[in-house]
């Protein structure tokens, strides 16, 4: 049957696609592209204006664009890695060109006299300007090849996906983007005065011509997905009303335990929230609460005390954290705290081979292992518990309700649901959260562990790295801990850790004396792990990382944060980051460096950083700053996982959007399902759209 006479195209498997396997369509699937209707749906990360091409002297750092020249010299160098150096001049001035891998024939091709084109990210190095790895090809002197007349867009991708091929198959499921069913009542099209679906959709993926990236706005798809998120919030908080939960009187022997052992006694605050845990443990209804707390207010030690009221009474718990990385580390906390009790932790992984994980199975199915520790790993078919009475998440933005809701669908035992309790550092404000959460109770621990010594934080500007260099040789030499944040922000993984490689590379050359790890984004679990276990044991002293380390890393000696590049974090990420110092008792500091010049409300946000350490005063002055349009290029954390939306930038939406759910459930009931299957139902991992989060 041919593509065009099938009725539901859109709903086919992206495999109905022409040239579509099996290879290409799990690729897809990583970025939770299923339907070939997904697609539509798969917005740009960004646009690259490859519209002009722009003088050399003209560049400035960090712009992505189009230049044009000749080859003048061609060099390899060996700086701890070899790499291909070429020098492009245009007649206004000269560019570098810096390849960290190539090949023979290239080395060959790209020779002097060559004429190139070529698109890249603008990079400081040294007082000189460069791009590495551009995007590049050869010109004729006598026939310059025509530019692009519009905007192109710049998808979110996967390795081993190439952007045309993307933007290929997007083509191809625009053919049919007016079978899109119009999901939203016909009243609130009118009078928000949305263009048709299918036009925005058109335009976001192939801009007409003459477009600019300051008119790139999906208006329309945003509202859509507020109110999808809106009406799952409403089902969810509904839904809870109607079942059961175990509920667990019994007193929590295991907490009085462990609270004499502790060499710090909890916070009034930290009591506070474990009480009002404590009280909805106690009722035979699904507790389902959100913790939120600032970055160090101790989280940890509330969740271990849910943990072990229901273990108390009985029951096991699933811990279940973001990345592997947390995962190992709360597992480290949880045996090290539980181990006296006679509590067992028993981690599970997503690296571990079938045999590894049999034994760790087999205990949760017979309750000798009463707290399972993973990533969502946790919650595949082969992990089963003889009694699970309560779920803690970790570090909640990167699940959303619906993922919430069905996890505890798979707790589910009998008629009992388990109680659910989500931890997060992102402080938003009140109002918001109830909206953004609106299916959870709220708890705030707002006062931090006593000792603590305030983070010094200073913002230098990136020619100064030589003394921050320094700064860390010194902090070394007394024994403490460092860490360097390197980001690219990047559609390309790849090219991120080869920037985090080659600034280690650097600072390795540059500190002798000095023990360096890496860790990325790419390395295997088990990997990670061992150099965060080095870093902790203080084997290694300077940790250079990727925003891998962003949430929960807990090494309390590191007490010197470097974030390069710190101007394009959103201010809630800038929190996270320097969160991870000033943990222990030692005075700690945070450099921030940024290439000039600064961006005005890249300032303020630079200025905010240096002013406060409070999370929730940070909240507000980030929502105070993001006016619409402005383009951060960073997921933004304080969000639920929504892929367009932002609920901070469109938090003016609300209103009409929880006017429009009600209309929704009361005259187009059958639209519900259709709306959270077009924008709820992604697989796990990221696929933020983040041009249009920002
Ligand atoms: N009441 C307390 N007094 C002193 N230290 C505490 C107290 N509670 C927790 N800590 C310690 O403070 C550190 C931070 O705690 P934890 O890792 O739980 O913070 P968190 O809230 O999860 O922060 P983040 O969001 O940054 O991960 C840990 O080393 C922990 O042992």
């Amino acid at each position: 049957m041919s593509e065009l006479s099938h009725p539901d195209f859109l709903q086919q498997p992206v495999t109905a696609l022409r040239g579509v396997g099996d290879a290409l369509a799990e690729k897809l699937a990583r970025l939770g592209i299923l339907r070939v209707a997904d697609l539509l749906f798969h917005l740009p990360l960004r646009y690259q204006d490859r519209t002009r091409i722009y003088p050399i002297a003209d560049l400035k750092v960090g712009q992505e664009v189009l230049v044009e020249g000749e080859i003048i010299s061609t060099e390899v160098v060996q700086r701890g890695r070899t790499m291909l150096l070429c020098h492009l001049n245009d007649g206004s001035g000269i560019l570098t060109l810096r390849f960290f891998h190539f090949t023979s024939a290239q080395k060959y091709s790209l020779r002097p006299g060559v004429l190139l084109r070529c698109f890249g990210e603008v990079r400081q190095s040294g007082f000189k300007l460069e791009m590495a790895h551009p995007e590049y090809h050869y010109l004729k002197a006598d026939d310059p090849e025509p530019i692009a007349n519009t905007l192109t867009p710049t998808y979110p991708t996967t390795e081993g996906l190439q952007q045309r091929s993307l933007r290929r198959l997007i083509d191809l499921a625009l053919e049919h983007v007016d079978e899109l069913p119009d999901l939203l009542p016909e009243s609130v099209v009118r009078e928000h005065r949305f263009p048709p679906l299918a036009h925005e959709l058109r335009t976001l993926h192939t801009p007409p011509s003459g477009s600019t990236i300051e008119g790139m706005h999906p208006h329309r798809l945003i509202f859509e997905e507020l109110l999808t998120h809106q009406l799952a919030v409403q089902q969810a908080r509904h839904e809870l009303k109607q079942v059961q939960a175990p509920s667990l009187p019994e007193s929590n022997h295991y907490w009085v335990k462990l609270r004499r052992a502790l060499p710090f006694a909890p916070t009034d605050a930290q009591n506070r929230v474990i009480s009002e845990i404590t009280n909805d443990l106690q009722q035979a209804v699904p507790m389902n609460r959100l913790v939120q707390g600032d970055v160090g207010s101790g989280k940890t030690l509330v969740a271990v005390a849910a943990a072990l009221h229901a273990i108390a009474n009985g029951y096991q718990v699933a811990l279940m954290a973001p990345t592997e990385l947390l995962a190992e580390q709360h597992y480290q906390n949880l045996t090290h705290w539980l181990e006296p009790l006679g509590v067992e932790t028993v981690y599970i992984s997503g690296g571990q081979t079938p045999r590894q994980r049999r034994r760790k199975v087999e205990n949760l199915l017979l309750g000798i292992g009463h707290i399972a520790v993973g990533t969502h790993a946790l919650f595949q078919r082969t992990v089963e518990f003889l009694q699970l009475g309560l779920i803690i998440i970790d570090e909640q933005h990167r699940f959303g309700v619906h993922q919430r809701m069905s996890l505890r669908e798979k707790g589910k035992q009998g008629d009992n649901y388990p109680h659910q309790l989500v931890m997060t550092a992102t402080p938003i404000p009140r109002t918001l959260a109830m909206t953004a959460y609106g299916d959870l109770d709220y708890s705030v621990i707002d006062e931090l562990p006593p000792g603590r010594t305030p983070i010094t934080t200073v913002a230098l500007n990136n020619e100064r790295r030589d003394d921050v260099i320094e700064r860390i040789a010194d902090a070394c030499r007394e024994g403490r801990q460092a860490y360097w944040v390197c980001t690219l922000i990047e559609e390309s993984e790849t090219l991120q850790c080869e920037t985090a490689e080659a600034t280690a590379t650097l600072l390795r050359e540059r500190l002798p004396h000095v023990e360096v790890g890496l860790v990325h984004g790419r390395l295997h679990g088990s990997e990670k792990e061992s150099i965060m276990r080095q870093f902790k044991l203080g084997e290694i002293q300077l940790l250079v990382a990727t925003t891998v380390i962003e949430v929960g890393v807990d090494v309390p000696n590191a007490s010197l944060m470097i974030i390069e590049n710190a101007e394009r974090f959103g201010l809630s990420q800038l929190h996270q980051l320097r969160g991870r110092v000033g943990r222990g008792s030692t005075a700690s500091s945070c450099v921030l460096l940024y290439q000039h010049p600064l961006g005005k409300t890249a300032r303020k946000r630079l200025d905010a950083m240096r002013n406060s350490t409070d999370g929730f005063v940070i909240a507000d002055i980030d929502l105070e700053l993001r006016g619409p349009g402005e383009v951060l290029g960073t997921r933004q954390t304080g969000d639920v996982r929504l892929r367009i939306a932002s609920l901070l930038r469109d938090q003016h939406w609300l209103p009409a959007v929880q006017m429009a759910a009600r209309e929704v459930v009361a005259k187009y009931p059958e639209r519900v399902e259709a709306l959270t299957q077009r924008w709820l139902q992604q697989p796990d991992g990221e696929t933020a759209t983040q041009f249009f989060q920002s």
